[in-house]
């Protein structure tokens, strides 16, 4: 997809948004989609599956500092649709965002759903995940490893899988301080290793810094990725404006874009979920 006619704002197709200047404001722009069987089951509760569709693009908006303005949805009917918009009308309450518009289809064989957010910039330049400098410290918001085990049954984190909670705020108090940002979608080892990528740097994070849901099982939450919390880098002498630990310490790019606990990780396969 690099190959084709590409935006500037795209930003190469290697960070969360699109970034766009009209005049004087700068617009941020993002699209995620759910499947069916992928993304939520056939027959769950789609109250959930349309809270997620919006708490995940918010998050994307989220990694850049974005205030949401409004959302675009592409519905394909089916069972379960009043559930759906009784969801819809909770997230959109619950993050105060309105909906702007969109398309509804009927479908034969498996649903899907689209959403398109769009924000506007709380601070300029938007953060990339492109940003990391030597020197910097890398941290992260949260626990991880919540949504992992929502999603086995734990009652204690289903809302983690079912309904999490966009970093809008703690994006926008972060959007002025930070070298690079993104949220972990994918898994923290995964999307630390695309920022490395990306920031022309290593990365080394130290485990045991690390915050996670289990403590038994800190390699798994690690990798299996749905928590949406921020993955961010700051310069040595910044003290985080949010509540958020330090995980690890940015070098200079070495042959590995990851070191774990003193490990160079050369390939990305196994670090995280991968689609
Ligand atoms: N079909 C597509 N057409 C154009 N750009 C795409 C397409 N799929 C992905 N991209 C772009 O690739 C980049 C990375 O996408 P990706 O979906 O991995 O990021 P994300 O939204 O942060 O992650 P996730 O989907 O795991 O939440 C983004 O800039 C995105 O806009
Ligand atoms: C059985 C099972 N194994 C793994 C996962 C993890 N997972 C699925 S989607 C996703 C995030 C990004 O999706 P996308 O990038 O497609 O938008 C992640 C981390 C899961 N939910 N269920
Ligand atoms: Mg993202």
């Amino acid at each position: 997809m690099r190959k084709l006619p590409l935006h500037p704002g795209a930003r190469g197709l290697d960070d969360d948004c699109a970034i766009l200047e009209i005049g004087n404001e700068t617009l941020i722009l993002t699209h995620d989609m759910m499947a069916e069987g992928t993304h939520f089951q056939e027959g769950g509760d789609l109250a959930d599956a349309a809270w997620k569709l919006v708490a995940v693009n918010l998050s994307d908006l989220a990694s850049k500092g974005a205030e949401p303005i409004g959302l675009l949805l592409g519905h394909s009917l089916g069972s379960g649709d009043e559930r759906f918009l009784e969801g819809l009308y909770e997230a959109l309450s619950a993050h105060d965002v309105p909906l702007l518009g969109g398309d509804t289809i009927k479908t034969t064989g498996k649903r899907a759903f689209g959403l398109t957010a769009i924000g506007r910039a709380s601070h300029t330049p938007v953060p990339s995940r492109c940003g990391a400098q030597i020197g910097d410290q890398l941290y992260v918001t949260g626990l991880l490893g919540c949504a992992m085990l929502g999603f086995e049954g734990d009652p204690e984190h289903l809302a983690a899988y079912n309904r999490p909670t966009p970093r809008l705020i703690e994006g926008q108090a972060l959007a002025p301080h930070v070298s690079a940002m993104m949220d972990i979608s994918d898994g923290l080892m995964l999307d630390t290793f695309r920022m490395a990528s990306a920031s022309e740097v290593s990365i080394a994070i130290d485990s045991a810094l690390v915050p996670v849901a289990s403590n038994k099982r800190r390699n798994e939450c690690m990798r299996w990725g749905e928590d949406y919390e921020l993955l961010f880098t700051l310069p040595l002498e910044t003290e985080p404006p949010v509540d958020c630990m330090r995980i690890g310490t940015v070098e200079p790019q070495g042959f590995a874009p990851l070191i774990f606990d003193s490990n160079p990780v050369v390939n990305p396969e196994g670090l995280g979920y991968q689609h």
